[in-house]
C-alpha cells in the first residue's frame, strides 16, 4: 500500500436548516467532477481564508444568500480519484435571502432525502443529520 502524497484540500460546506428540518441541497453543474451528483453547497477554502469566510463567500457566489451565522458540525476526510478532500460541515439556521441558481445548478429543499445520487463522502452525513434535525 502506498500513501497518498496529495495534501488534503479544505472544503467549507454549509447545511441550511429550516425550522421544520428541511435542508438545502444543490446539484453539481456540468464540467465539475461528479457532475449531476447532489451535495450541500460549498467549495474550496482559498489561501489565507478562514473556513467560515469561505462558507459565506461560496453561499453568496452560488446562491446569493448571506449566511448570518453557522456552527461547525463535523468533519469528513475522503480520497476521490480527482482529489483528497477535508470537508468541514457547518449548520446554519440563520441566513438572509432566497436561494437563486447563480451558477445554473438545480437545488432542492429536502426533508426525507429524495434526490440522488449524493456525493460519496456526503452519504454517511445524512443519517447523522437526521439525529440533529429531528431531535
Ligand atoms: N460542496 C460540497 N463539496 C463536497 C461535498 N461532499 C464532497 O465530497 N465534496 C467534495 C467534492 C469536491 O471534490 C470538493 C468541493 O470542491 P468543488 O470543486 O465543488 O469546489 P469549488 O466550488 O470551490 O470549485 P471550483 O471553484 O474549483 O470550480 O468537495 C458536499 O456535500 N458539498
Amino acid at each position: 500500500m502506498t500513501a497518498n502524497p496529495a495534501a488534503p484540500i479544505d472544503v467549507a460546506v454549509g447545511i441550511l436548516m429550516k425550522p421544520n428540518g428541511d435542508v438545502l441541497l444543490g446539484q453539481r453543474p456540468e464540467g465539475k467532477p461528479y457532475a449531476g451528483y447532489w451535495e450541500f453547497p460549498g467549495g474550496k477554502v482559498e489561501r489565507d481564508e478562514s473556513i467560515l469566510d469561505a462558507l459565506k463567500r461560496e453561499f453568496v457566489e452560488e446562491l446569493g444568500i448571506e449566511v448570518v451565522s453557522a456552527e461547525p458540525w463535523c468533519g469528513v476526510e475522503h480520497v476521490y480519484p480527482h482529489a483528497h478532500v477535508r470537508l468541514h460541515f457547518y449548520i446554519s439556521r440563520d441566513w438572509k435571502g432566497e436561494p437563486q441558481s447563480l451558477e445554473g445548478q438545480a437545488f432542492a429543499w429536502q426533508g426525507t432525502l429524495g434526490v440522488e445520487p449524493l456525493l460519496p463522502a456526503t452519504i454517511p452525513l445524512i443519517e447523522w443529520l437526521d439525529r440533529v434535525r429531528y431531535s
